[in-house]
């Protein structure tokens, strides 16, 4: 429970995709407890930085401990829990929430046994966190896009992960919905979860935020308590912050406090 090393610490990283830099020199270290949000304008390289720090993209230069162990040399893989950016939770076949969810199991499981008493109580509980217990016999199709997310987590959350990564769980969802995931994820902080995500609004998820991880053009320009609206602008840009995406004018449209 209590493990005396940092979950991830990226000391230098840089990550080139196609010869092209697209992270440079990030130091960023997450302890245990930590609730992260990687903020930043599209393209400022949120994505990049959890793919690099979940060991999904090389780093081109620095290094990677994850609790503790180099990258190279890293193998526990399943204190690792990773929900990727807008994935399906199906992709047209028909598969249950309860299905979805045991999937998480899996790197848990031995080969070609059945499911453990374990196994059944993690399924339970992770689906019992996002409050979807109800529809664990329903098809994931028929979930709304907000549902499909909690039930992605709850895959997550079934291997019972050390760390928790996740690429912008509200994106796309309703407010409702991101209220709900929001509720999940405070009920995983009140367990003292460790939890970085990808954010472009906080939203509902405002009040679990502890550290704010701003994101400009491949580098971090701030890391520190999520600030206001007003603070953040008067910080970093006086850009009214409603610039196009993928354009080159930097905007820290963080609305911390709206809604
Ligand atoms: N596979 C790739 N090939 C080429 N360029 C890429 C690739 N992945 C990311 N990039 C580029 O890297 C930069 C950072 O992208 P990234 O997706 O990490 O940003 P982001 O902050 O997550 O943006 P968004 O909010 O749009 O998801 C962008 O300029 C993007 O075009």
């Amino acid at each position: 429970m209590h493990t005396p090393v940092s979950p991830l610490e990226l000391t230098g990283g840089s990550v080139a995709i196609g010869g092209r830099p697209i992270l440079r020199g990030i130091d960023l270290t997450v302890e245990t407890g930590d609730f992260v949000a990687l903020m930043g304008a599209n393209g400022s390289g949120k994505t990049t930085l959890v793919r690099a720090l979940t060991g999904l993209l090389p780093l081109s230069a620095g290094e990677l401990r994850l609790f503790g162990t180099p990258i190279r040399e890293y193998a526990a893989w399943s204190r690792i829990g990773f929900v990727p950016q807008r994935s399906t939770a199906s992709s047209g076949v028909p598969t249950s929430v309860w299905e979805v969810v045991a999937s998480g199991r899996l790197t848990h499981r031995k080969l070609l046994r059945p499911l453990s008493k374990r196994d059944r109580a993690a399924i339970d509980h992770a689906l019992d966190v996002v409050r979807m217990s109800d529809r664990r016999h329903d098809g994931v199709t028929e979930l709304s896009g907000g549902q499909q997310q909690r039930v992605l987590i709850a895959r997550a959350l079934a291997g019972e992960p050390d760390l928790l990564v996740l690429d912008e769980p509200t994106a796309g969802v309703d407010l409702p919905s991101q209220q709900a995931l929001a509720d999940a994820l405070g009920r995983l902080k009140a367990d003292g979860a460790t939890v970085v995500l990808v954010a472009h609004e906080l939203g509902p998820l405002a009040p679990l935020v502890d550290r704010a991880v701003l994101m400009r053009d491949g580098r971090i320009a701030y890391d520190g308590p999520p600030l206001a609206d007003h603070e953040v602008l008067d910080q970093h840009t006086h850009h009214h912050p409603t610039s196009t995406p993928h354009d080159h004018t930097p905007h820290f449209d963080i609305p911390l406090d709206r809604r």
